[in-house]
């Protein structure tokens, strides 16, 4: 079938624990717009780092766009409705709707596209995402720049693991039974890629919040 972008061979998932990995779903150009896209919402809603409730920086820079952004401060983990400066969250760009309607498998419209950059050095815990309403309802995940190790674990803390490297361009749908599953990013394969001039790596992840 026709993607509404015209592109006819994206390529088909893998399957690891659950999680689908669409390796290059992106082509170059593609990434490239979408890099565009994301430059827009940060000149509306400048990249902040986050303190963890117990007072600690993130590594990562964050923002979002949507009807609401993922913030965390003294106070907690939480969906806002504003960026902590006080102003809306841009809207999500309409070439990430896009990606959600193709590989979601729902027919609810994101209300959040979070915003991670991964600098050199950055990483990210293993974590379960769980700030939303219905875990019925997908994460999906948009890989761009650098190559980062991406971990994933299971329903609870603990026990094996297992890794891949998500790619400029991937896209990784963690939903159904796999939903809870913690997962993370051990590292960044800093200057692996070309396509942001500063190095790094952007993510974009898409919810359902309400
Ligand atoms: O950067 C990634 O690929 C994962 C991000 C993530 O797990 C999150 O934002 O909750
Ligand atoms: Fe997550």
């Amino acid at each position: 079938m026709e993607s509404a972008s015209g592109r006819t061979d994206r390529p088909p998932p893998r399957d690891i624990r659950g999680f689908r990995h669409y390796p290059g779903w992106l082509t170059v150009d593609e990434q490239r717009a979408l890099l565009t896209d994301l430059r827009g919402v940060a000149a509306a809603a400048p990249l902040f780092s986050p303190v963890t409730p117990s007072g600690r920086a993130m590594s990562v820079k964050m923002t979002s766009a949507g009807d609401f952004g993922w913030v965390s401060d003294r106070h907690g983990y939480r969906y806002a409705p504003r960026h902590p400066a006080g102003g809306a969250w841009p809207p999500i760009p309409p070439q990430v709707l896009e990606i959600w309607q193709a590989v979601a498998g729902t027919t609810r419209a994101p209300e959040c596209c979070l915003v991670n950059y991964y600098p050199e050095g950055a990483r990210m815990g293993l974590h379960q995402d769980r700030d939303e309403a219905d875990f019925t309802l997908p994460v999906v995940s948009i890989s761009l720049g650098d190559d980062a190790l991406f971990r994933i674990g299971n329903l609870t803390r603990g026990g094996g693991t297992q890794s891949l490297w998500l790619r400029s361009g991937d896209v990784l749908v963690m939903g159904g039974a796999a939903r809870l599953r913690f997962h993370g990013v051990d590292r960044v394969a800093f200057g692996s890629s070309h396509l942001l001039p500063q190095g790094g790596r952007l993510s974009l992840t898409l919810r359902v919040v309400t």
